[in-house]
């Protein structure tokens, strides 16, 4: 309320109270207005009180689902974080698994499953650029001999030593696995078989010169072979049949040689 109606209300009063207009004709009509207007002054105080309650009540309401909805929003961005974290893990964890499932346990080369795997993408990316590749056999004669010299553990140790020489031999491109026991199975992409044999004469020679750690001065040992360049649509499994019998071929001729498949 502004001062000059205070003031005014004050006379208003004041005038009321006075003794000597009590009996004027207008007194008792502005004494009802006065107090009429102070019910009205009270009622519309009530009012105001009862909106800036409310205003208040809803400016907490606000400010209290703003705070639920950020905290929800920093909970959300956690999980959706850790959501992302459990997906990598998982992806992880599936490469892991993938890539023991497809490596041999022993020598961590290639297992037969991934070979095939190899193959058939060589076969395919060979056949799309028009270019010939070639498949070798290295398969470490008498090796037995090492077991039961030297015991199977040994046996195992020599199995690495040679498992790391021959991939540690190969260009970027080329592909090494282990087929089977002492067998392991060599892809040589871009590769004819006049360049086939050279490289792998030279894989040969250097199992020939190799160490296996299994005495001062122990063993070495050789290796027979089986080359063969990729024929045409041949099926991998065909290309592998043909070089079997090569190979079967330079065991039976004294070992330690190369052999082309026919
Ligand atoms: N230590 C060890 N020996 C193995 C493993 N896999 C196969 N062998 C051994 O390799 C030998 C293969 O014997 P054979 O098939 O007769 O071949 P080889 O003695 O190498 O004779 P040729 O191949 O005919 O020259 C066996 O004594 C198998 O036990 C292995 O993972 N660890």
């Amino acid at each position: 309320m502004s001062t000059r109606d205070r003031a005014l209300l004050d006379e208003v009063e004041t005038l009321l109270a006075m003794e000597a207009h009590r009996d004027h004709p207008l007194h008792s009509a502005l004494s009802r207005l006065y107090h009429r207007h102070l019910e009205q002054r009270d009622r519309l105080e009530r009012l105001v009180n009862i909106a800036d309650g409310f205003q208040q009540s809803a400016q907490q309401d606000l400010h209290q689902t703003r705070h639920q909805l950020d905290r929800q929003l920093r909970r959300q961005r956690k999980l959706s974080r850790i959501a992302d974290r459990y997906q990598d893990l998982l992806h992880e964890r599936n490469q892991a698994l993938e890539d023991a499932s497809s490596r041999d346990p022993l020598t961590g080369l290639a297992n037969r499953r991934r070979i095939n795997r190899q193959l058939k993408r060589t076969i395919a990316e060979s056949e799309r650029r028009g270019r010939p590749f070639s498949l070798a056999m290295v398969d470490i004669d008498h090796f037995k001999r090492i077991n039961d010299r030297y015991g199977h553990a040994a046996g195992d140790r020599a199995l690495i030593v040679l498992a790391q020489a021959l991939e540690s031999a190969l260009r970027v491109d080329d592909f090494c696995g282990r087929w089977g026991g002492e067998e392991f199975l060599v892809v040589l992409p871009n590769t004819d078989l006049v360049q086939a044999e050279s490289m792998v004469t030279r894989l040969c020679d250097r199992l020939r010169d190799l160490d296996l750690g299994l005495a001062p001065d122990g063993p070495r040992v050789t290796a027979s072979g089986f080359i063969t360049e990729h024929r045409p649509r041949e099926d991998y499994r065909d290309t592998i049949r043909r070089a079997d019998r090569a190979l079967l071929s330079a065991k039976r001729d004294g070992r330690d040689r190369l052999y082309q498949a026919e």
